[in-house]
Formats: structure tokens, sequence, C-alpha cells
């Protein structure tokens, strides 16, 4: 019998590609970019299936791919796909939830630590040959221990930051949400709260908030001035949230004291970006995920999604049918 065909697009190992081509007939693509899209419009007219990540699947592309039933991203987000589009066409979308929980939630904790220690300024202090004598105050961090640490967006990724801020740090957690999260009130003593009272109640502001429409410039001239001056800002959520130029505004003039990013508007960060010229930031490659276990886990996850919308089953991982 033939199998039905599925376009992957993105890197994976080889063994994990076996898991797809025992099922089906399996067409690869490492990544897709302008070298290629034409050759990937093709593979995909008589797909059934897209599994892959980091390209954004418009209606321009998606509207070729007339037997498409099932795309599985390979990431918790979703934000690069038309929702309504792939509703109207009734493809099922799946996604990557959990496994990655507790590793982005690592990447963000270091962030957090990196911007309040000051790492990348010591670090280059160091490479650069001028530590000669002992460390002056003008160098020094700050405490994270004790403080407040305010989360935007106490979902999964948020409850595993706080948890971490809060048994491990001491550190008491305000959130800002549009529903109650229960299982932070009860177990870390979370408090929720107006955007604009945490933003002036916390030491640390840190954003793990997912792209939408009302999440879009969240973040700007008006929630910097808001924050204390002794601030530290982070964001591992998504770069729509943040205004770039009015944090580069914040930190330029120390309105805030620091800030720590994993995402950005546009990715990779444009070298002429005002944010490369700070020192009171610590910038990271969009790497929330990116641990070589949870890599593994999250393509595994995705197979596993894919097989399943296969077979009609969108009980778990699914998020528009
Ligand atoms: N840096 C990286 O590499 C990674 C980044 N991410 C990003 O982190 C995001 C969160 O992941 P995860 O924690 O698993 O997702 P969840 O859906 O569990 O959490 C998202 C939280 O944001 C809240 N939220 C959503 N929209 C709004 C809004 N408009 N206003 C206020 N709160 C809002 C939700 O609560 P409620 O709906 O009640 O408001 C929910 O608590 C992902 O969508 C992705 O964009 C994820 C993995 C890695
Ligand atoms: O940003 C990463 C994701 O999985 O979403």
């Amino acid at each position: 019998m033939m199998k039905d065909k599925v376009v992957l697009y993105k890197k994976i190992p080889e063994q994990q590609k076996l898991l797809l081509s025992q099922m089906f007939n399996l067409i690869c693509f490492d990544n897709i970019d302008e070298s290629n899209l034409k050759q990937f419009i093709h593979e995909i007219k008589d797909a059934i299936g897209l599994i892959g990540s980091g390209v954004k699947l418009h209606q321009e592309i998606l509207q070729h791919a007339l037997n498409l039933k099932v795309i599985s991203t390979i990431s918790v987000g979703y934000d690069h796909f038309d929702l309504e589009y792939l509703k109207s066409r009734n493809i099922a979308l799946m996604h990557t939830p959990d496994v990655l929980t507790d590793t982005t939630a690592d990447t963000i904790f270091t962030l957090i630590m990196c911007s309040a220690r000051r790492t990348t300024e010591l670090n280059n202090f160091v490479t650069s040959g001028k530590w000669s004598n002992n460390l002056k105050d003008d160098y020094f961090g700050v405490d994270i221990h004790g403080k407040k640490l305010g989360i935007l967006g106490m979902g999964r990724i948020g409850y595993a930051v706080a948890k971490r801020a809060h048994l491990g740090f001491d550190m008491q957690i305000n959130y800002y949400n549009r529903s109650v999260n229960s299982k932070a009130e009860d177990n870390l003593n979370a408090q929720k709260m107006e955007l604009d009272e945490l933003l002036a109640d916390s030491d640390f502001v840190c954003s793990i908030l997912p792209a939408n429409q009302q999440t879009d410039l969240l973040i700007g001239q008006r929630e910097f001035e808001l924050m204390k001056d002794s601030a530290i800002f982070i964001n591992g959520g998504r770069g729509n949230v943040v205004d770039q130029n009015a944090l580069a505004i914040a930190l330029k003039n120390q309105t805030i004291r620091a800030a720590g990013l994993d995402v950005y508007e546009v990715e990779p960060l444009p070298q002429s970006s005002p944010l490369m010229k700070l020192k009171n930031i610590t910038l990271f490659p969009h790497i929330g995920s990116a641990t070589s276990e949870t890599r593994v886990a999250m393509i595994t996850c995705a197979i596993e999604n894919l097989k399943a919308a296969y077979i009609g089953d969108l009980t778990k991982n699914c998020v528009v049918s």
C-alpha cells in the first residue's frame, strides 16, 4: 500500500527520521529559505502532514497544500501560524508543551542570574585583562534571593520559573495573567496583580508571555517608567511583547538597572539594534529549550503528535483542529 506523504522541514537525527519513514513517505528538508522555497511548495502539494519548526507557514504557502490534514510544530509557541486559516481548512495544528518547560525555566533563571550578577560584563573584564586588583564597587551586582519577582504569564513555564525563585531563592512572587493560577497561589504564595501594580512592586519583571494581539508591545516606555529604577527586566517569552527602542532608552538612561533577553521583535537580532551597544544587558540567541536532551524530547513529542493526529486522535497537544 502507498504510504501517505509527510514533509519534514527541519534537520533532525536520523533515528528520529526513521520513526517517521516507517509510517510515511517522508520528504526531508533541513530548513526552508529562499533557495528551496519553490521546491518545498512543490513537495507539500500532495502531503497530508508537515513537521518542523522555525518557518512561518502562512496562507500563501499553505494554499498549495491541498491534501494537508495536520501540521506538527516542534515548538510550544504557535504564533507563526494563522489559526483562523487553519481552522477554515480543517488542518489540525499540534505543538509540544511540557517537554520543554523545565529547560526553558532554567534558561530564564540563567538570564535573571546573569543580569543581576553582571556575568557578561565581568567575563569581558577578566578576558580583556582589566582584572589587576580588587574589584571596585562599580562592578558589583545585586542580590536575587529575598527579592520580589513579577511574572508576566503564569502558565507552565511561568510557574516553573516561579518555583525556582520561591523555593530556591526565597523570592516573593507577583504575577499577571488573565486567569487565576491556583497552583501558584497555593504552592508558592504567588499574588495576582494588575500589570501596573506588578511593575511598580517587583524587583525583577520577567515576561514569559506568548505572542498574541493583546500582548503586542505590552511593555513600552510607560511600563518601563512604572518600574523601579533598580528593576531588572527579563524576556523569555516572545519579542513582540516589548518595545525594544523604549527598552534601549530605559537601559541607556538607567531608568531601570538591567535587562536579559532571549527573544526579539526580529530574529536574529540585527547588528544595528540599539540593544547591541549597551553594557547593562544580557542577550541570548533564542535558546530557551536548546539543550540536547530537550530538543530530542521535543522532536519525539512532535512525531507522536503527528502520528496521533493522522489516526484522528486530537486529545493531546492539539492547538486547533
Ligand atoms: N525562549 C524560548 O525559547 C521559549 C519561549 N517560549 C514562549 O513561552 C510561551 C509560554 O509557554 P508556556 O508557559 O508553555 O505557555 P502557557 O500557555 O502555559 O502560558 C502562557 C501564560 O500566559 C498567559 N497569557 C496569555 N495571553 C495573555 C494576555 N494577553 N495577558 C495576560 N496573560 C496572558 C496565560 O494565562 P491566561 O490565558 O489565563 O491569561 C498563561 O498563563 C510560549 O507561547 C512561547 O511563546 C516557550 C518555550 C521556549
Ligand atoms: O520558542 C520556542 C517555542 O518552543 O515556542
